[in-house]
């Protein structure tokens, strides 16, 4: 024997309203969405039919009278009082792409804030049905009757909602008039609450006097909207998926994993303010509202279905921010500047894999170099070679040196920086790209006057067997700017290795042999001490050997330092013990006191 589904209509509203809608205020939309949907109806049938929706509140409910197609006694039965009927299923894929409604659930949101429904309805497809009455009740119960002729003589559909116990908030007269605005503003029809008339033509849509006065009615919308002031407007249209709407260039950098919030109305229909996936995640700079006939509403009805149609409007939306950023590369430099100071993230995210985009705004992209915040462009102009480093720590290290001896070097160690500076040939035909390494910073410091070293032999030998536990060459040269005393360079993996004998096979016979010594042993950290610094000349004379070694760890600690590198904890005992050894030097007695009277508790 087969058996019918019982629904417990209770559980059901209770599943509904915890778990579909996020908020008891959907009800509203729900009964927009019906009285909107019923008047699409009628006009299929009569174009001139009249489309208006009021909302009245009052007596601690709500009613909503709507000029639509009405139903008859039998569709009561077949539509309302079955749950997930829906007569927008019916007829063909482009009938029912005109109805908001699909699935059969919505009214039944009503019961969220409702004790009562009662639906007092006449069909505009049969004028000789009497009008009929539907009454709800929350526990499932529902009675039928029709009417007499007097009490509905127009086709149409009126829903009274008494409130549930708790939930009369939800019907007060401002709360509906604030919720419809919410919802309905965009829609086509006539809606009004009270007397007042809610619906107003998108900003898109009305007619402006010019461009300025354009822009400032976008200025306006978007500050009302999203309560910021927009860098630009970017207007959207996707005729493919009806779509229509705006896109604000949001004033402040944004993190670009934060997704975008953007207003997405169906037919008028505010669907949701947090749409996900209608943007490439590239575009992370707008924030849009747009209205479309083309997309499909999830069953919660708050959020966008993800189908072919959101991808082709997704890549047709990510295709005109990419055209509106070529034409301010062409046409308004001052707003791309302004742009590209808060954005250049977003943009150089977006240049990574969009060739096109890359060149375009190639003249325009900030990066840090050693001639400054300056664009990519404008240093491939001034250098013949582009070099650039992978981390800041390694900029940090060698860039004033680096631009001390003409070398121009770009800090890839920012976000994407690295991998686009490595693009540029490919965008910048005939520029030459390359990673700085240590070797390319030495082989442009000049070598010290081979007599001169050979007479500094002595300190040189002590500086190295100081610094030869700490895995650190010493080499001497001569460069500017002479205020820096020394230079830490880290020679340690194979890159630099490479490099290195392509410098030591370009480099005189000195610096080969220094260069060569290397060859043999693992990769080692150097510290190139500056014969031009002053204070590196008199330690040189030292001729305690033992206050040499301990200068020299000192200067290699404060190279350290200077190279931005986090400290091993070994050299951070060799900082802590230099520094406390050379103050003991610093403050001890002239050399004819006997050493007996110096400081005790010292770290020699
Ligand atoms: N104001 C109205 N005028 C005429 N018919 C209506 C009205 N409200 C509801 N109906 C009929 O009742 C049916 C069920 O309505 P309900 O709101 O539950 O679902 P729906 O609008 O079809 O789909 P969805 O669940 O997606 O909103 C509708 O398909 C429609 O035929």
């Amino acid at each position: 024997m087969s058996h019918t589904f019982q629904v417990d209509l209770r559980g059901l509203v209770d599943l509904l309203s915890h778990h579909l809608y996020s908020s008891p205020k959907v009800y509203l939309r729900e009964l927009l969405q019906n009285g909107v949907d019923a008047i699409t109806a009628r006009r299929a049938l009569d174009p001139g039919a009249p489309a208006a929706v009021r909302l009245l509140p009052g007596d601690g409910g709500l009613r909503v009278e709507d000029t639509g197609i009405g139903l008859t006694e039998a569709e009561v039965h077949d539509l309302l009082a079955t749950i997930g009927r829906s007569s927008k299923r019916d007829g063909l894929e482009s009938a029912r792409a005109d109805f908001l409604g699909q699935f059969g659930i919505g009214l039944l949101a009503c019961f969220v804030v409702a004790e009562e429904i009662r639906v007092v309805s006449r069909s505009a497809r049969d004028p000789q049905a009497p009008p009929v009455e539907w009454r709800a009740r929350g526990d499932g119960s529902y009675t039928v009757r029709t009417l007499p002729e007097e009490a509905r003589t127009e086709p149409g559909t009126t829903v009274h909602l008494a409130a549930r116990p708790g939930a009369g908030e939800w019907l007060e007269a401002g709360r509906v008039a604030e919720l419809a605005r919410h919802f309905g503003s965009l829609l086509r029809y006539d809606v009004r609450v009270g007397g007042e008339r809610i619906t107003e033509r998108p900003v898109w849509d009305r007619p402006h006097t010019g461009p300025d006065a354009r822009r400032a009615a976008f200025a306006e919308h978007c500050a009302e909207t999203f309560g910021f002031a927009p860098l630009d407007a970017i207007e959207l249209d996707v005729p493919l998926a009806g779509v229509r709407g705006v896109a604000y260039v949001l004033p402040e950098a944004v993190s670009p994993a934060q997704r975008g919030a953007h207003r997405v109305h169906l037919k008028g229909m505010l669907l949701t303010e947090h749409a996900d996936g209608l943007l490439p995640e590239w575009a992370f700079f707008v924030r849009c509202v747009l209205d479309t006939d083309g997309l499909h509403p999830t069953a919660s009805r708050e959020g966008l279905y993800e189908d072919e149609t959101l991808a082709a409007v997704r890549e047709a939306l990510g295709e005109r921010i990419r055209g509106w950023l070529s034409e301010l590369a062409a046409g308004s430099p001052e707003l791309l500047g302004r742009f590209l100071s808060v954005h250049h993230l977003g943009v150089k995210s977006l240049a990574r894999h969009d060739p096109e985009m890359l060149r375009a705004m190639l003249p325009w992209l900030p990066f840090e170099t050693t001639d400054g915040r300056v664009s990519l462009e404008e240093f491939a102009r001034r250098h013949p070679v582009v070099h650039y480093t992978r981390t800041t720590e390694e900029f940090h290290q060698v860039a004033a040196i680096a631009a001390a001896q003409g070398i121009g070097v770009v800090n890839g160690g920012y976000t994407y920086d690295a991998e686009l500076v490595e693009l540029l040939p490919g965008a910048r035909p005939g520029t030459a790209v390359a990673e700085l390494d240590t070797d390319t910073v030495t082989a442009h410091l000049d070598p010290v006057d081979g007599g001169e070293e050979l007479a500094l032999a002595p300190f040189l030998a002590a500086a190295r067997t100081a610094l030869d536990r700490l895995d650190c060459d010493v080499a001497l040269r001569a460069y500017q700017p002479a205020a820096v005393p020394a230079l830490y360079l880290d020679d340690r993996d194979a890159r630099h290795e490479r490099s290195r004998a392509a410098a030591e096979a370009a480099s005189d016979e000195l610096w080969a042999g220094v260069l060569g010594s290397l060859r043999e042993s693992r990769p080692r950290a150097r510290l190139v001490l500056n014969h031009l610094n002053p204070l590196v000349r008199r330690m040189a004379r030292v001729d305690d050997a033992r206050l040499a070694g301990t200068a020299v760890e000192a200067l290699y600690g404060q190279a350290l330092l200077m190279s931005r590198r986090p400290l091993r904890p070994a050299d951070s005992a060799l900082l802590n013990r230099t520094f406390l050894e050379l103050l003991d030097w610093a403050v001890a007695p002239a050399p004819q006191t006997p050493p007996t009277d110096r400081p005790s508790g010292d770290a020699r």
